[in-house]
């Protein structure tokens, strides 16, 4: 079997995905907004060797018939909110190995703004950024704010394309590596290896230099999670990590399978693209113990939240549908995983279960040993790369994790127990040889000279 990447998956907020567990006793998450938070979170992950800590984002927030439902505000389901790109920065000094993977939309910001920030990171954290690419969760929101007009879900993924092409121009094309010189008796760079970059779209215009030179990867490891038909075409053309939700066997195998056939279409290799799934789980000293601590969890929450939260991910109402009302009838601009996921059920199953797991399944529940077989079961039987671990309650699911089954998985040889092949966050979690991306991938064709392959 594969040696498994892991990550942890987290948000800057007090909630995660839909569900609203942080009245639990054991939460945290209400500290979110301390950096000592962040610090700690860091630490767990660096410390049990993850691969990368991956925050999610969105700009927006929950929306009912055309307000904000007071339920938004008292379980801060969608608000407020950090800005993952400063959560990440100021990881980097409490962190040397650790990945930083953030979410960045490219429905709301310029190309070459993202373009700065991104290789801002990459630098200061000597190689070690990802970005997961959206087009944006909460779009239907989030346009108001920046007073833009709401853009279709498959345009923003058109839009997405070439906001890509742009900012490969900057990271790949602007500055060549080993431009810089630094030399006190000579000069500080070559202006041969200097580029201007000109682009010209029907969604982006910039023509300029870049304002960074390249960083060690050049461009961030390139993560992707929508599952929808157009979020898979983006996923194939340039995801070199891919997080699909959680799941059965089945469900997770035909994820992978098409994915990994979306990569080979784009003229790229099916294992250039590695898969993640998402990982819930709650352990125990035993199977009961387990189950009990899940009901806790469970006890935790309102299941008032349900409209609100739901309307949050999808911009859909589902109390303004009799509850038979088949979940395949409806449709969304926003976020269509979440809407896919349930086509064979109708409204009232998912008014009945969306606040117990929100965007994910139902955690794994057991012991250890039970849930290290349920992962290597998953991981053989769907192709798997890797998982995101999704704390239930933060930092006490985390830790659980950390001290159980972590354990149980070194013994089988199915996770690392160091950090190692090479220093930048690509080649440890995609075996490249090199920090930069591969000469297959479109960002590529976009540099210069002898770094052209
Ligand atoms: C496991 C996981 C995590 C995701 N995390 C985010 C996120 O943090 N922010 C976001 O805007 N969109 C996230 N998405 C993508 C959304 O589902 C959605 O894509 P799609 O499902 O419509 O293709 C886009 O936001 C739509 O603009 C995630 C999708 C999956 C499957």
């Amino acid at each position: 079997m594969k040696t498994l990447k892991l990550g942890l998956f987290e948000n800057a907020q007090t909630n995660a995905g839909g569900t609203a567990t942080w009245r639990h006793q054991d939460s945290e998450r209400h500290m979110f907004d301390t950096l000592d938070y962040w610090k700690r979170v860091a630490a767990l992950c660096e410390d049990a060797k993850f691969d990368f800590l991956f925050l999610a984002d969105a700009w927006g927030w929950s929306e009912v018939r055309g307000t904000r439902p007071a339920i938004a505000t008292e379980e801060s389901l969608d608000l407020p909110r950090l800005d993952p790109a400063i959560v990440a920065a100021a990881l980097l000094s409490a962190t040397s190995e650790l990945g930083l993977v953030i979410t960045g939309s490219v429905l709301v910001e310029p190309p070459y703004s993202f373009a700065r920030r991104m290789a801002t990171l990459d630098q200061l954290s000597q190689g070690r950024l990802g970005w997961n690419i959206v087009t944006t969760g909460t779009a239907d929101t989030a346009v108001k704010a920046f007073g833009m007009d709401m853009v279709a879900h498959d345009e923003r993924y058109a839009m997405a394309e070439e906001f890509l092409e742009v900012v490969y121009k900057y990271w790949e094309g602007a500055w060549e590596p080993g431009a810089l010189e630094k030399d006190k008796h000579g000069r500080f760079a070559d202006p041969e290896r200097v580029h201007l970059v000109k682009h010209a779209g029907k969604y982006f215009r910039s023509e300029g230099y870049g304002n960074t030179a390249y960083s060690p990867q050049g461009t961030p490891v390139l993560f992707q999670a929508g599952a929808s038909p157009a979020g898979r075409r983006v996923a194939g053309r340039h995801g070199e990590c891919v997080f699909i939700g959680d799941g059965s066997v089945e469900q997770l195998a035909g994820h992978t399978s098409a994915i990994r056939a979306e990569a080979v279409n784009a003229g790229r290799g099916a294992g250039d693209v590695k898969i993640m799934s998402a990982l819930a789980c709650v352990v125990g000293a035993t199977t009961s113990d387990a189950e009990r601590r899940y009901q806790r969890i469970l006890d935790a929450q309102r299941p008032e939240v349900t409209v609100a939260s739901y309307a949050m991910f999808t911009g859909i109402d589902l109390s303004s549908y009799s509850h038979d009302t088949p979940m395949s009838e409806l449709s969304t601009e926003i976020s269509q995983t979440q809407l896919a996921r349930f086509a064979d059920k109708t409204v009232g199953d998912v008014l009945r279960d969306w606040h117990t797991h929100g965007v994910g399944a139902k955690p794994i529940v057991g012991t250890a040993e039970e849930i290290a077989d349920r992962i290597c079961t998953l991981a053989e039987g769907a192709d798997l790369d890797g998982f995101l671990l999704a704390p239930t309650v933060q930092l006490a699911s985390t830790t659980d994790f950390i001290e159980s089954v972590l354990p149980v998985l070194r013994r089988r040889g199915v996770v690392a127990t160091e950090y190692r092949d090479g220093e930048s966050l690509r080649e440890r979690l995609t075996g490249s040889a090199r920090p930069t991306l591969p000469a297959n991938h479109p960002a590529a064709g976009h540099r210069h000279g002898t770094e052209a392959n």
